[in-house]
């Protein structure tokens, strides 16, 4: 994979988290999807967040990127606070993420994907784009370089001028990541980046996690259910559990937590998923 230096981040001290979230909470109705979370995430790190199905892992990741604005509780980036903000806005301060279903544009090129991430970065504005000005082109060209850089990053240069429809699926999930990696976050989020993949499919996404990590110098946060991706990428695991935190610890300290494997045991599909690749 090339090298490329990417991250942004900003000076911190050693001891404070990239990202720090605190007593995050969001209720619909009568449900309290996500319960009084508390979340703190170092430089360069890769976490694993996981729970039975329901558990508000992904309302977790909507509160951090401006999804959903929380009714309590803070999100702080690099000592920068993110609530309030839009989307748009928390990518431009350093997070950007994939979603549990492919969200690519299947009319437009592996390339014109990444591009349309990118866009996020540039500095041209509207009429700049209408009018085709020096700055668009500028803007287009740096866009392009940093598509064909990313494609090359997560191996899928070859797919560079196809459709992103008639990617294979696991390369469609790389192409995410890539076009996610494109808006040079300081940290990523991952909602089930395994999810459908076959065997080879997930040891090459392990591989890409570690070198968004080692290589960019990008911190991951994941939500998976593949329990041996998660037990053997991840440094530090959190467990939600009917929006609350059950448990947080490293991988052999939440495999053996009595605690999460009886979440998973009274939680139908997730338990069998749990009991099989936990081991
Ligand atoms: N916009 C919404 N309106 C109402 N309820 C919601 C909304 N979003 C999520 N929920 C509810 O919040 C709870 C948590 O959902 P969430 O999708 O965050 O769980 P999850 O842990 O990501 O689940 P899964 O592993 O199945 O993806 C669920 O009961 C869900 O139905």
């Amino acid at each position: 994979m090339t090298q490329i230096r990417m991250t942004q981040v900003a000076p911190t001290a050693p001891s404070a988290p990239l990202l720090d979230v605190q007593h995050l909470t969001k209720s619909f109705g009568g449900l309290t999807a996500v319960n009084d979370v508390t979340f703190q995430v170092p430089e360069r790190r890769i976490i694993s967040v996981i729970g039975p199905n329901g558990a508000g892992k992904t309302t977790f990741f909507n509160l951090i990127t401006g999804i959903y604005a929380p009714d309590r509780g803070t999100v702080n980036l690099a000592g920068r606070s993110l609530v309030g903000l839009r989307p748009d806005q928390v990518v431009e301060a350093g997070i950007s993420r994939t979603f549990q279903n492919i969200r690519l544009f299947p009319s437009m090129t592996a390339e014109e994907n990444i591009m349309l991430g990118r866009g996020v970065r540039l500095r041209g504005g509207f009429w700049d784009s209408v009018l085709h000005t020096a700055r668009f082109q500028k803007d287009e060209e740096e866009a392009r370089n940093t598509a064909r850089l990313m494609l090359d990053f997560v191996g899928l240069s070859k797919w560079r001028g196809e459709l992103s429809t008639n990617l294979p699926y696991g390369d469609q999930r790389k192409l995410e990541i890539a076009r996610a990696l494109a808006t040079t976050p300081k940290l990523i989020l991952l909602d089930e980046p395994a999810a459908g993949m076959n065997p080879r499919e997930t040891e090459d996404l392990k591989a890409l996690i570690r070198a968004i990590r080692d290589e960019l110098g990008v911190t991951v946060v994941l939500i998976e259910h593949d329990m041996r991706l998660v037990m053997t990428l991840s440094e530090n695991i959190t467990v939600l559990n009917y929006g609350s935190k059950l448990a947080e610890g490293l991988p052999h300290e939440i495999r053996n937590n009595p605690e999460v494997m009886t979440a998973y045991l009274g939680s139908g599909a997730a338990a069998g998923n749990y009991g099989k690749e936990a081991r």
